[in-house]
């Protein structure tokens, strides 16, 4: 993604392997300041994902990639390596489906630039399949981060958004904050400034007024684990937006990679959610939002049912909830998810 730094564009990377390190964009300090960190080793790979310097499904699976198989070069116990990788978080398959893509592929260097520049390649497949949903003047709501800070490049949700706009179409985005992390404050808004695509960041609590309002045309979400019935894992609050969607007749897309579906689980009652620390509600910036005898809950995603998805945007092209079988065999006629 090109990003101006003091003046001057560059294009930067979520994530990229050089001189056997993993490095990355901290994104937990987007949009006050751009910090590249570097991963020595697989306890450094494990903490990055677990505290979100880097997060987002696809994103997660190709630094897990990349620390694999500096894990194997540094010569580092890989049973081990594995094991504390797949620890990180519970809920994105891409972290899972990078771990066995490495695996049979004796972790070497090669396969994981291979899995990062597939994820990258395949995120702009999303993007211009998503694109040909998006008409001109459409006013697009979002939720979270979804976007190429979520994967290296492109993203999953944000891709259609990028391409629309390449193409000329004037679209406009509502970012709901998506607390507790502030995924779509912080990181959306960020990426839609960028690329100069217009935008206003909402309260997530503010989504279902608009929608009502009749301005928003459709919604594009990400995903995290996506079940062989369509159910899906995505970002705390996707649920009810989807309901809202449902309820004010408005398209409700959800955007994920091949990487993201979990054809071994039949719903989305199997689909794994990761309680994160209650801090992360208790608190914004450090401050204690709360009363100091308060505790807080904080289930980072939730499940939405496939009933309120309309469609799935994926580099194999566009399908509805009951055409998922067809995907399953594309999928696995495709050499590279095997
Ligand atoms: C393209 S996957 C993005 C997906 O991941 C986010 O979760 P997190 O920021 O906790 O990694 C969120 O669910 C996004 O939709």
């Amino acid at each position: 993604m090109k990003v101006n730094i003091n003046g001057e564009t560059k294009t930067v990377l979520a994530v990229w392997y050089e001189d056997n390190k993993v490095k990355l964009i901290d994104q937990r300090k987007i949009p006050d300041e751009i910090s590249i960190i570097e991963l020595k080793n697989s306890n450094d790979v494990y903490n990055a994902i677990r505290d979100m310097a880097v997060r987002g499904a696809p994103a997660i699976g190709v630094t897990a990639a990349y620390g694999l198989a500096m894990a194997k070069k540094n010569n580092e116990d890989m049973e081990k390596a594995v094991e504390l990788i797949r620890s990180s978080r519970p809920t994105a398959y891409d972290l899972f489906k990078a771990i066995d893509y490495m695996k049979k592929n004796n972790f070497s260097e090669s396969a994981a630039r291979r899995y990062a520049l597939e994820i990258t390649e395949r995120s702009k497949k999303i993007g211009e399949y998503g694109n040909e949903l998006i008409k001109n003047g459409d006013r697009i709501l979002t939720h979270c981060n979804a976007g190429a800070l979520a994967v290296v490049d492109w993203g999953t949700a944000i891709a259609p958004m990028r391409i629309a706009k390449d193409s000329g179409k004037n679209i406009f985005v509502y970012v709901d904050e998506t607390r507790p992390r502030l995924q779509g404050a912080r990181l959306t808004a960020w990426e839609l400034a960028q690329e100069g695509i217009d935008h206003s960041i909402i309260a997530d609590n503010a989504a279902g007024y608009f929608m009502k309002k009749k301005d928003v045309n459709l919604v594009i979400v990400g995903a995290d684990r996506i079940a062989a019935n369509g159910d899906f894992a995505n970002k705390i609050g996707t649920y009810e937006k989807a309901v809202l969607a449902k309820v004010n007749n408005i398209p409700f897309y959800v955007a994920a990679p091949g990487s993201t579906f979990d054809f071994n689980i039949k719903s989305g009652d199997e689909i794994p959610i990761e309680e994160r620390d209650e801090n992360e509600v208790l608190s914004i910036n450090g401050k204690n939002i709360g009363p100091s005898q308060s505790h807080a809950r904080n289930p980072a995603f939730d499940v939405t049912p496939n009933e309120y998805v309309t469609a799935f945007i994926t580099e194999y092209g566009i399908f509805k909830p009951n055409e998922l079988e067809k995907l399953r065999s594309l999928i696995s006629k495709d050499l590279f998810m095997r």
